[in-house]
């Protein structure tokens, strides 16, 4: 970044976002991020898929009073987004994720915390104190570190674990392969590991004696590509805590799910990172909402950019959305503030959709207020492309 755009002020577009990140940071990284599995083609319909559908606002409804806030098993969230859990966010800010919890306190918005994240679960939380955190759980085919890590969280306050089901293999990510870039080999993902009682037992030298070997371990059992519906009874007997599963796209898959007992689903295709030519995540949302007919929580991510988008899923039937990439360009491009500044702008955002839609709040919101647009109506969806 050169010094003149370092003092400029913070975008507002994505678009400009994305691209202050890239100038920000070096070229593996910010591919790493912006990057998607195969061609590409699923990353790119999550955008598209939010412009063929449209806003059908009411007008003249009395939105002086708004107010964004949502409940979920009746804990109340200031925003109806969350901060989608993205892993080693070290590799685009020094401060990684205690930047982006600091910046999600500030703001009263729910923060994620990822397994493989470049500091461990115990360091977020205490940055984020009484403002709600999740733990999001890359469950290890090692049963002892996957108890270990739930029993960690749920002793850091984390009120709900969120189990990434996406991710039986890592996507082929073309981009990534060919610049040879693996953050998770160079080790930014394994705070939560090396810092682990079971996960060190394990191991003949601890890490800070062979680093090799110990990164080596945590690649061998950080997937879990066994895993069943029917294991999830297992983790159910670890903790009390609310079980979301992150990835679902099938409506069989919420049957199953309900089935399961689970507490929570998020609608997800991984920011088109996993299955390439998978469906778009928002094509998947109604039909998942249709089974699960309000019994549990349906939260959506992929593809999320503005209030607008928010709007639309929450319309679809989502109880709340995450928010993803678009604040990871914040960290990128100014860290803490550079988040606080994306938060800060999409509640603004959401506020001002939600007036103009005519609604108050977001439980008024519903299939009434959307409509599909017309195929050859759909026009571009991200300017300019700077990936
Ligand atoms: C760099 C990066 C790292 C991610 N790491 C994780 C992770 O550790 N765990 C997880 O469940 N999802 C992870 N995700 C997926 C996000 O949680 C989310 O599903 C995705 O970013 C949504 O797509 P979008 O950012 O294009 O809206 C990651 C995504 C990105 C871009
Ligand atoms: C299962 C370990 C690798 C996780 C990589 C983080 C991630 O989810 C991503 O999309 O990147």
């Amino acid at each position: 970044m050169s010094p003149v755009e370092k003092h400029l002020p913070f975008p507002y577009s994505y678009a400009d976002w994305k691209q202050r990140a890239k100038q920000a940071i070096d070229r593996e990284a910010f591919t790493y991020v912006a990057s998607g599995a195969g061609s590409e083609q699923t990353m790119k319909a999550n955008e598209e898929a939010f412009n063929r559908w449209r806003l059908l606002p009411q007008v003249l409804t009395d939105v002086t009073h708004r107010d964004m806030s949502v409940s979920l098993w009746g804990q109340a969230m200031a925003t109806p987004f969350l901060l989608a859990p993205i892993g080693m966010q070290g590799i685009v800010h020094p401060d990684g994720e205690l930047a982006s919890a600091r910046a999600a306190k500030a703001l009263g918005v729910p923060f994620i915390a990822s397994t493989v994240s470049t500091f461990t679960l115990e360091q977020i939380a205490s940055e984020l104190g009484a403002s709600p955190h999740w733990f999001q759980l890359y469950w290890s085919n090692d049963m002892d570190v996957t108890k270990s890590l739930v029993q960690r969280a749920e002793a850091a306050g984390y009120s709900a674990i969120v189990i990434t089901v996406d991710t039986a293999l890592l996507g082929w990510r073309e981009r990534d392969l060919s610049t040879g870039y693996s953050p998770l080999k160079l080790g930014m993902g394994s705070a939560n590991f090396f810092h682990d009682p079971v996960f060190r037992e394990k191991l003949t030298k601890p890490p800070e004696v062979d680093r090799k070997a110990a990164l080596e371990h945590l690649l061998n059992i950080v997937f879990h590509p066994g895993l069943t519906w029917g294991d999830l009874a297992s983790l159910r007997e670890i903790t009390p805590l609310p079980i979301l599963l992150k990835g679902v796209l099938h409506p069989d898959d919420a049957s199953l799910a309900l089935d399961c007992g689970v507490d929570g689903l998020i609608v997800s295709n991984h920011g088109g990172r996993q299955l390439d030519g998978a469906v778009a995540a928002l094509d998947a949302l109604q039909p998942v909402c249709d089974i699960v007919q309000n019994r549990i929580p349906v939260l959506f991510d992929s593809g999320v950019r503005r209030g607008p988008d928010v709007i639309k899923a929450i319309a679809m039937g989502a109880d709340a959305v995450l928010l993803g990439r678009p604040y990871i360009y914040g960290l990128a491009a100014g860290g803490e503030a550079g988040v606080r500044h994306v938060l800060q702008h999409l509640i603004s955002d959401i506020d001002v959709s939600l007036a103009l839609t005519g609604k108050r709040t977001i439980r008024e919101l519903n299939r009434s207020v959307i409509v599909k647009s017309n195929a050859h109506d759909t026009g571009p969806v991200s300017q300019p492309d700077v990936s």
